[in-house]
Parts: C-alpha cells; sequence; structure tokens
C-alpha cells in the first residue's frame, strides 16, 4: 500500500481538512483530510466499524467535529445541520431517511420546503418526471415502496433543494445487484447532466468505482490511500482487501 499522497485535483468544492471527531471520550476519526473536487465522484471505501458514516454524519453537521470543513471556501464547522444543507451539501443517510408514513409526493413536498414557495411545486414536478416510479406511486406510503424505489425517493428528496455536493451512505445496501446497478445509474445521469459533485461511501466497491472519479480508503479513521479507480486497479493489495471483484471497472 503507498501512502496516501494527494493527486493532482481539481479545483476543490467540498473540503474537509484535519478533522478530528467521536462519540463521548471515544476519537474515531483521528485527522482526516477529504477533497471533494468540482463536478467529480469521489467514492469513500472502507471496513466496517472503519468512520465513513461518521465522517459524513460530521460534514452534514449532525455530529460535532474539530478541524476546517469548507465549501467552496466557505467553513461549514459548526453551523447546524439545516444551514448545511441550505449551503449546498445534501446527504442520503444510510436507510434512507424518509418518512415512512407521508405519501411519495408528501416527502417530497417537506423536502421542498426549503425552496422558495413559487418554485416548489415545479420542483417537485421535476422529480417526479425524472424518477416515473416514483411518479406513479406518488400517493403510496414511503414505508410501502420497494427498497430501490426507496433510494429513489431518498436521492430525489436530497436533490430536490439543488445540492453542490450529494452525500450518499451505502445507497445499495438491501438492494438486489439490479437494483443497485439501477441507483448507480441514477448517479451517473445526475453527475452527466449538471455536474454534481458527490462522496459515496459504497461497500460494492465494483460498482461505485464504475462512476468514481477519485477514490479514498478509510481505515480506523485515517484516509490510508487515495488515487484514481485505475491506480486503485493496479494496486494488488488493495484490491484483495477491499473490492475483490472488479468486473464493473
Ligand atoms: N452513535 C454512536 N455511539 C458510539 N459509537 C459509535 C456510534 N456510531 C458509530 N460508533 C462507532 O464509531 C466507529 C465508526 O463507526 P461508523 O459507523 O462511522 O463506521 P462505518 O465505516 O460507517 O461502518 P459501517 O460500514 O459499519 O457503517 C465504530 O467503532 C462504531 O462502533
Amino acid at each position: 500500500m503507498r501512502p496516501a499522497t494527494d493527486p493532482p485535483v481539481a479545483e476543490p468544492l467540498l473540503s474537509v481538512q484535519g478533522l478530528h471527531a467521536g462519540y463521548g471520550h471515544g476519537e474515531v476519526l483521528h485527522g482526516i483530510d477529504v477533497t471533494v473536487p468540482r463536478g467529480q465522484v469521489v467514492v469513500l471505501l472502507g471496513a466496517n466499524g472503519a468512520g465513513k458514516t461518521t465522517l459524513m454524519r460530521c460534514i452534514s453537521g449532525e455530529l460535532r467535529a474539530t478541524g476546517r470543513i469548507e465549501l467552496d471556501g466557505d467553513a461549514l464547522g459548526g453551523l447546524p445541520a439545516h444551514q448545511i444543507s441550505r449551503r449546498g451539501v445534501a446527504l442520503v443517510p444510510q436507510g434512507r431517511g424518509t418518512f415512512a408514513d407521508l405519501s411519495v409526493r408528501d416527502n417530497l413536498a417537506v423536502a421542498a420546503l426549503q425552496l422558495p414557495r413559487a418554485e416548489r411545486d415545479v420542483e417537485m414536478e421535476r422529480w417526479l418526471d425524472r424518477f416515473p416510479r416514483l411518479a406513479e406511486r406518488s400517493k403510496v406510503a414511503a414505508g410501502m415502496l420497494s427498497g430501490g424505489e426507496q433510494q429513489m425517493l431518498a436521492i430525489a428528496r436530497a436533490c430536490i433543494g439543488r445540492p453542490r455536493v450529494l452525500m450518499c451512505d451505502e445507497p445499495s445496501l438491501g438492494l438486489s445487484p439490479a437494483m443497485s446497478k439501477e441507483v448507480f445509474e441514477v448517479f451517473e445521469q445526475l453527475h452527466d447532466e449538471s455536474g454534481l459533485a458527490m462522496l459515496i461511501v459504497e461497500q460494492n466497491a465494483g460498482l461505485a468505482l464504475g462512476v468514481a472519479d477519485l477514490a479514498l480508503v478509510i481505515e480506523g479513521g485515517r484516509i490510508v490511500w487515495r488515487g484514481t479507480p485505475r491506480d486503485l486497479h493496479d494496486d494488488d493489495a488493495l484490491v484483495s482487501a477491499y473490492i475483490g471483484d472488479l468486473e464493473e471497472i
């Protein structure tokens, strides 16, 4: 494994420097540096318990941390989660974070509340057009949707506020291989259409690296490797530790 040195990167959009965080007295992240360049997709790989979710929770303002978190040069550290979301950082959490008892349409309506009133309906319709399966089920409670439909709804909810960075924690968790592929196709389309920058945590490394511009490996709360998917592919130790099946790259 080679040292975690920075390869040349495009202009940073989201930048995390020297981040320390944990729960109670136990530190989980020990000085994390992560950059999501403008218009790029970054995939974060790592074993269970390495700190991936914790990092996303810190960036989204759910968990306090020390260190610097900046979006386009503006400090986000210390801001409450709703303000970080308004600045343009959206998180699709593990477990999707939709309201199970609300209909698909109402889930979108709640997410649209962050937009100016005049734009809410248009934006909701845009996302229902975008996901015809959600449009067909717009009156169905989110809790009654399939896992894949719930994931699409969660992505639509996150995107409705027009984020500048979309973070997604284990989007394929519990989904069939076919549905996981569909979710990653959505990421690819979103990225191609609008150059949306993304930070994705995903266990299915083959699938995630297929859409990634950059990959990071986190171990024990430290970033131990960073590079392109192709670099990762060439590193036998990393492949056997984190990937196994590279057919998707
Ligand atoms: N709410 C919490 N309270 C105490 N410890 C926690 C809490 N959440 C996570 N941890 C601990 O922090 C460490 C990092 O957890 P985290 O969920 O960030 O890892 P992860 O890389 O996302 O793993 P996974 O793939 O299992 O979700 C683990 O040791 C975990 O047990």
